[in-house]
């Protein structure tokens, strides 16, 4: 039980992670996201071509706020270049602080759950294990599950939800409220709804500068969101940085009389309009950030492992 913070006792901490969630499609991780963070997410997942981690939701609970990250794209990508970047996606695994495992109750340990134990078994960060859709399943068989899964990989907790009704949501909540680290939060309160959509504005914008620009560019730039404002006509204004580390490397992303970043400005938006379902005018620049490469917290905010050594 935790001790009641006595009025004039010092604020109380605050924790902040992320938690990834991991399952193969259909186990329920859109519903769970939803009923984690108690309101409709915008984000589908399924539309986005981008490999890497993406913010499905931010939740605050006990003092903690929960950035909820899902990787799409972990499963059998058909073309090459998505294949190489694949790799990447399990990045959002080893990078994230938890790991959030998603079985569905009816479908057990199949073909997909196995690969993904699999995957998990060289990630270190505490894992657990979330049986889904409880509701239409017999208890006896979902102490079998939970035991077969906590046979093949060693996890921390194991919960058993149904995310469509609620059942054992909060608990698990709390307990993942419980786990993360220490540490401020990382996103404004103010921005939490937001944040999903700018990162994923973000991310898309990114993408398609890797798949213009990768033989080119020996790094994956960073970009970010600095601006999303919604316009009376419904349109939205977006406007992002892509960072790069040299002045040769911005003039790459130009193109010739701007050519190259016209056409990574339209792909995106062309890409980011389909998903928020209304006009986007995007406005790009590119900056110089020498030495963003040394710095740990900027390679976490953008999905990245920073490299070791
Ligand atoms: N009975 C039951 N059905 C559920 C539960 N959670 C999700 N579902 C259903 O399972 C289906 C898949 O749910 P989603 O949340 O879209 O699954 P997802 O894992 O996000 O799917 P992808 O986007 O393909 O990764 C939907 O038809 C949901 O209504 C649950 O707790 N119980």
């Amino acid at each position: 039980m935790m001790a009641e913070t006595p009025e004039n006792a010092a604020p109380v901490a605050t924790r902040c992670g992320f938690v990834a969630l991991i399952g193969a499609p259909n186990v329920g991780k859109s519903t769970l996201v939803n009923a984690l963070v108690g309101s409709k997410v915008t984000i589908v997942s399924r539309k986005v071509q981008t490999t890497r981690a993406l913010i499905r939701g931010i939740v605050i609970d006990n003092n903690a706020q929960i950035i909820l990250v899902d990787t799409p794209g972990i499963f059998a990508p058909k073309r090459r270049l998505d294949r190489a970047m694949v790799s990447t996606a399990w990045v959002g695994a080893h990078d994230a602080d938890l790991v959030c495992v998603l079985l569905d109750a009816k479908a057990g340990i199949d073909e997909e759950a196995e690969a993904i134990f699999a995957k998990l078994a060289i990630v270190n960060h505490p894992k657990i294990l979330v049986i889904n859709k409880v509701d239409i399943v017999s208890k006896e068989k979902l102490l079998k599950l939970a035991q077969a899964a906590n046979e093949r990989l060693k996890f921390a907790e194991t919960f058993m939800v149904s995310a469509m009704t609620g059942d054992g949501v909060d608990d698990l909540r709390h307990k993942l409220a419980a786990m993360v680290p220490a540490g401020p939060f990382h996103y404004p309160e103010d921005q939490m709804s937001d944040a999903p959509m700018r990162h994923l504005a973000a991310e898309i914008t990114r993408e398609k500068i890797f798949r213009q620009l990768h033989q080119e560019l020996p790094y994956q730039s960073t970009v970010e969101t600095d601006t999303w404002t919604e316009r009376k006509d419904k349109s939205i204004r977006i406007e992002q940085t892509i960072f790069v580390e040299r002045e040769s490397q911005r003039k790459i992303v130009l193109g010739k009389g701007g050519a190259t970043i016209k056409s990574i400005g339209a792909d995106a938006r062309k890409e980011i309009a389909e998903i928020v379902g209304v006009p986007v005018h995007l406005f790009l620049f590119v900056k110089v950030r020498e030495n963003w490469g040394d710095d740990p917290n900027r390679y976490r905010e953008m999905g990245l492992e920073f490299p070791k050594e």
